[in-house]
């Protein structure tokens, strides 16, 4: 999905050889086009005059020239100006360049995660909208598709929907009204009989979802076993989410089954709700305030103190305002866009060569920035300044940029470590004490950052930090840090991770100075 970006350039390139193609292709079809038509003359000449016609030498030369010389010339030049490699470079250029398979998969389940999260209905978007946003009408044709490939990815309850809408589309379209993008395309214009079949076809589809659909019920328990053992939570959680989950099914509450409810499970449903911005605004704990804080005079935040906003006392979240500039944003970007690779998570149990893989979970693309590097020195600068925790390695990770485009997402995961991850995964077995996180764009829809167990929801805003603190005093990971990146709806999320670690950091300077700005602040109107 976010190779959609760095594709469309590419697909500008390949649709213009693709022009050129079909332009030297006609014109070899045209010279053989045109030497067919000579045959199909001296044919006639033969028929209309058929005795004079064999007497006359000239006929005789040109029949015979036309057969022999003129065959041999059109067919070589046929032959060779074939264009085969031409043809070869456009899909390797494809290839190498434009989405594949496993890509369309990708977006059709970015696309369900779309619809699940956000409770956006078949025909809302069937019909052109999106939250209010135009999107453009769709016809019978495009729908029948995504059902489809909703029906091939096991989304079945989202396959069903679409091909409902796409019948109650054909019949529409078939009584001639066609959908307002078809006014200058071309769409598809249906005769009574066609549109006849067209339902046939896809009720007949719909028929084999529906069997589906009912195998997948019949498999509830075993989906829900399978998920709670890769659940990567503490055993307690793990036992309250089936149990609450198995309640839904007793009372016939659960409308997706299959993928769908794989998915709903493992995210919670509050996840979900707080992603759509659902969940009740709190009665808000009064020493929750928005305050600017100067570090105690720090000079790099005397003439500008950092404006704070504090989400949560325990554990400790803030949102930095106005961290970052435009253009540091814009530099972060330009930086990294070019390097992106697909992001990976590390398992809850890893050996010391698991490098992290790719997860379904975990849905961006990132790349690494070196603590040398001008606009990290000035934020790491800017951190310490803020936190009082070093920010540069072996105290911290190096910046991590990551970008997550339509359906992107991050689940419910933490940030801490395991005890068995810090033992193989870090170098000075240090764990994450605190989590920087950048925000480098804004989008137009969805794509929050939220903690569903404590219902703290951070919208993303461009030029804003937010900033928590993963372990306890202790230094042991903390439950109500799970957090998430909701899926994109609209746009393109950027963001920064700066990772603090435990190894040789003043931690209790940290939570001094963090309490004194609680007490020395002021608050903002
Ligand atoms: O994208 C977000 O809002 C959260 C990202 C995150 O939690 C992470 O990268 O660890
Ligand atoms: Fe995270």
């Amino acid at each position: 999905m976010d190779y959609i970006y760095n594709a469309i350039k590419d697909a500008n390139q390949i649709s213009l050889r693709l022009d050129v193609y079909i332009v030297n292709e006609e014109s070899r079809l045209a010279e053989l086009k045109d030497y067919a038509e000579r045959l199909t003359q001296l044919q006639d000449e033969f028929v209309d005059n058929k005795d004079g016609w064999a007497g006359n030498p000239v006929s005789v030369y040109q029949f015979t020239k036309a057969y022999t010389d003129e065959w041999d010339e059109t067919f070589t030049a046929y032959q060779e100006n074939n264009q085969t490699e031409a043809l070869e470079d456009i899909q390797n250029l494809k290839k190498a360049y434009m989405p594949g398979t496993e890509d369309m998969d990708g977006v059709t389940d970015g696309f369900a995660r779309l619809l699940n999260t956000y409770k956006i209905s078949a025909s809302e978007i069937a019909n052109g909208t999106v939250k209010g946003i135009y999107t453009g009408e769709i016809t019978a044709f495009e729908c029948n598709n995504i059902a489809q490939d909703f029906h091939k990815r096991e989304f079945t309850q989202l396959a069903l929907d679409w091909y409902d809408v796409a019948i109650a589309k054909v019949r529409k379209e078939a009584s001639g009204i066609v959908p307002t993008s078809c006014h200058n395309g071309t769409c598809p214009v249906w005769s009574e009989n066609v549109a006849e079949v067209s339902i046939k076809n896809i009720e007949a589809s719909r028929s084999i979802a529906v069997e589906l659909l009912e195998k997948q019920k019949r498999n509830f328990t075993i989906d829900l076993q399978a998920l709670a053992d890769g659940y990567n939570q503490e055993e307690e959680l793990q036992e309250s989410i089936k149990e609450e989950i198995m309640d839904m099914h007793h009372d016939g509450q659960i409308k997706y089954y299959g993928r769908e409810l794989v998915r709903n499970l493992h995210t919670k449903q509050s996840y979900e709700q707080l992603c759509r911005g659902a969940v009740e605004d709190k009665l808000k704990d009064p020493s929750l305030v928005c305050t600017y804080t100067n570090n105690d005079n720090h000079p790099l935040l005397v003439i500008q103190p950092a404006k704070m906003e504090i989400l949560s006392w325990s554990p400790y979240i803030v949102i930095y305002h106005d961290i970052l500039s435009d253009s540091e944003a814009s530099t972060l970007q330009n930086l990294t866009i070019d390097h992106l690779e697909r992001a990976q998570g590390i398992p809850s149990k890893p050996t010391s060569d698991d490098e992290g893989m790719v997860m379904d979970s975990r849905i961006s693309r990132y790349h690494y920035v070196e603590d040398d590097e001008p606009i990290v020195v000035r934020m790491n600068k800017r951190i310490e300044a803020i936190t009082t925790l070093k920010s540069v390695t072996p105290s911290a990770e190096i910046l991590q940029v990551g970008n997550y485009g339509m359906g992107g997402q991050y689940e419910p995961h933490f940030d801490w470590f395991g005890k068995e991850q810090v033992d193989v995964l870090t170098e000075y077995k240090a764990n994450r004490i605190a989590t920087m996180l950048f925000y480098l764009s804004d989008v137009q829809a969805g794509g929050a950052t939220v903690f569903p167990l404590i219902d703290v929801h951070i919208p993303v805003k461009k030029g804003a930090a937010a900033f928590w603190l993963n372990l306890d005093d202790e230094l042991e990971g903390v439950q109500n840090t799970l957090h998430a990146g909701c899926p994109v709806l609209f746009g393109s999320k950027w963001i920064a991770n700066k990772w603090i670690h435990t190894y040789n950091q003043n931690v209790q300077c940290f939570k001094q100075s963090s309490n004194e700005n609680n007490n020395t602040s002021k608050t903002v109107e």
